[in-house]
């Protein structure tokens, strides 16, 4: 059965919250704390070691009943039991999408199981020592060589989980700008390094290349048959890993219902396994299980993912904003918003819905954002006082890893200081001056966790996950296909062989031609 496929604009609950909308869009909202004492234990989600509060949201009882109305109306959980059962609701290039299968741990499809058995034999033999280097000498480094989904989550978590990490230093090529390439390779020595080359298709021109110049680099110093100790590869394309010269044992599979931004639960996530241990890896698995667990049982009005979708709809398509921005106030998770920024906008920016027709209302929210408190001193001005309306999600965490109480109190001081300026603003306070007016009525997530562990920053990527699957429910899209990156690819084709070939007289766009012949000339 495929998925509903219901215009959101023609439902019931749209028009009520049309009609709605109008009530609420102009009213500056920072009386309902004072006039309803209930407010802030009405609007918010308490799960495990997370704590959600969207009281300082610009709606009323009625704005949520209505988002529920709409959430029940285009048939989200018909969506959810299709995704959860293995339903090929990735219906553009019929597949179906289960990187939640990669972390139901009590219910691991075989090929699963073996897969995570092999990743956790192979890390512990590098972390030990055990797997040697072409001349003797335990591993000291480990290069992730692949982009987009075959980058961003595998750097994210490491970076996220740099208090539990081991010894080994971990790097990433991404970046087909040789200059990058050449600096990583700087630091490393051929003989202690192992080079993980990840790619689900392992066709993206970008991580071949890199793989390519890495390989040749490493052949500078040694014999081809010592590729076997320094090269593996993660790939749904076997025999693409075997031609580039990596061996059949060494290649750590995945599948095609692994989207490559939701990969990072996979062999994709063999970095991790290294970095922090297959222990901590399984944590992480099992953390995002248990919101898939939450996600998929929980009713809607106490479901973390599914509310913060639903406000997410209701800024995004009735106050017409165009962004959110996402700041944690943790440096560990300084990666986090590129993460998103493939998650949330690869998936959803889309404007053919399911039936194959344009679309009229916005999707695909822009991601933006950076760590708190560094984002105060640099774009927190415009959020105070800018003309746009940008919601926000603070993530904070209640206890700091390393014991330091005094920077960490001050950290979440500004944290909670934040969301309440932006809510409050200097409502019916005097100012001096226009300058120093602060019209507030900002709306704000926070999302409060105990600590930063493997199990909770698992549950925290599942939350946004699961939040973008029902946004793209809501606006009847295909979330888990992206077509829209494959023509770039096909036109960097034409541009690279006026390049190579020094003739730019194929290229049809006169701004191009003439950019690569100023190029040429340079
Ligand atoms: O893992 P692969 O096949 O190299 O793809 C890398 C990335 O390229 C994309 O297909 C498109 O940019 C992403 O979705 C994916 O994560």
């Amino acid at each position: 059965m495929p998925l509903p496929a219901i215009n959101p604009t023609k439902t019931n609950a749209w028009k009520a919250l049309e009609a709605h909308f109008q009530e609420l869009k102009d009213k500056q909202m920072q009386d309902v704390f004072s006039n309803e004492p209930t407010r802030a234990g009405r609007f918010k989600i308490e799960w495990k070691d997370f704590y959600v509060d969207y009281s300082k949201n610009r709606i009323t009882d009625k704005t949520i009943s209505l988002l529920l109305n709409l959430a029940e109306e285009v048939g989200l959980k018909e969506a959810i039991n299709q995704q959860f059962s293995g339903k090929p609701i990735n219906q553009t290039e019929g597949r179906a999408v289960l990187h939640t299968a990669l972390r139901d741990l009590n219910n691991l499809k075989p090929e699963v199981a073996s897969t995570l058995q092999k990743m956790k034999g192979f890390s512990e033999e590098i972390l030990s020592g055990k797997h040697k280097g072409f001349s003797g000498k335990p591993i000291t480094d480990v290069v992730n060589i692949g982009i987009g989904g075959s980058h961003l989550g595998p750097e994210m978590v490491t970076d996220a989980l740099q208090y539990y990490r081991n010894h080994l230093n971990i790097h990433f090529i991404a970046n087909i700008d040789g200059d990058d390439v050449k600096e990583i390779l700087k630091k490393l020595n051929p003989e202690t390094t192992l080079f993980i080359v990840v790619s689900k298709s392992f066709t993206t021109q970008e991580t071949i290349v890199n793989a390519t110049v890495v390989r040749d680099w490493f052949l500078k110093t040694t014999v081809e048959e010592n590729i076997q100790s320094h090269f593996v590869a993660v790939s749904a394309n076997i025999q693409g890993a075997i031609d580039f010269g990596i061996s059949e044992d060494n290649i750590f599979p995945m599948w095609d219902w692994v989207g490559g931004r939701f990969s990072l639960w996979s062999s994709v996530g063999l970095s991790i396994c290294c970095a922090v241990g297959y222990h901590n890896f399984e944590a992480i698995l099992k953390g995002a299980s248990e919101m898939d667990g939450h996600f998929k049982n929980e009713e809607f009005d106490k479901n973390i993912p599914i509310v913060l979708a639903l406000l997410s709809i209701w800024y995004n398509n009735f106050f017409k904003v165009e962004s959110e921005a996402v700041v944690a106030y943790s440096q560990y998770l300084n990666k986090l918003v590129p993460y998103l920024q493939q998650a949330i906008m690869e998936s959803n920016g889309k404007n053919i819905d399911r039936n194959g027709d344009k679309i009229d209302y916005q999707t695909g929210t822009i991601v933006w954002g950076n760590v708190g408190s560094n984002s105060q001193h640099a774009y927190f001005q415009l959020l105070h006082q800018g003309t746009k309306l940008i919601p926000t999600d603070f993530i904070g965490f209640s206890k700091p890893l390393q014991g330091n109480f005094k920077n960490h109190n001050i950290l979440m001081a500004n944290y909670l200081a934040q969301t309440e300026a932006l809510w409050e603003g200097t409502y019916n306070k005097e100012v001096e001056n226009p300058f120093k007016f602060f019209e507030g009525n900002k709306p704000t997530n926070s999302i409060l966790i105990k600590k930063l562990t493997p199990n909770s920053l698992g549950k925290l990527i599942a939350m946004y996950e699961h939040k973008l699957f029902v946004q793209g429910i809501i606006w009847n899209i295909f979330s888990y296909d992206q077509w829209g990156v494959e023509l770039g690819k096909t036109v960097a084709k034409g541009t690279l062989s006026s390049i190579e070939n020094k003739n730019a007289s194929e290229i049809k766009n006169s701004s191009t031609q003439n950019l690569i012949k100023k190029l040429l000339d340079s």
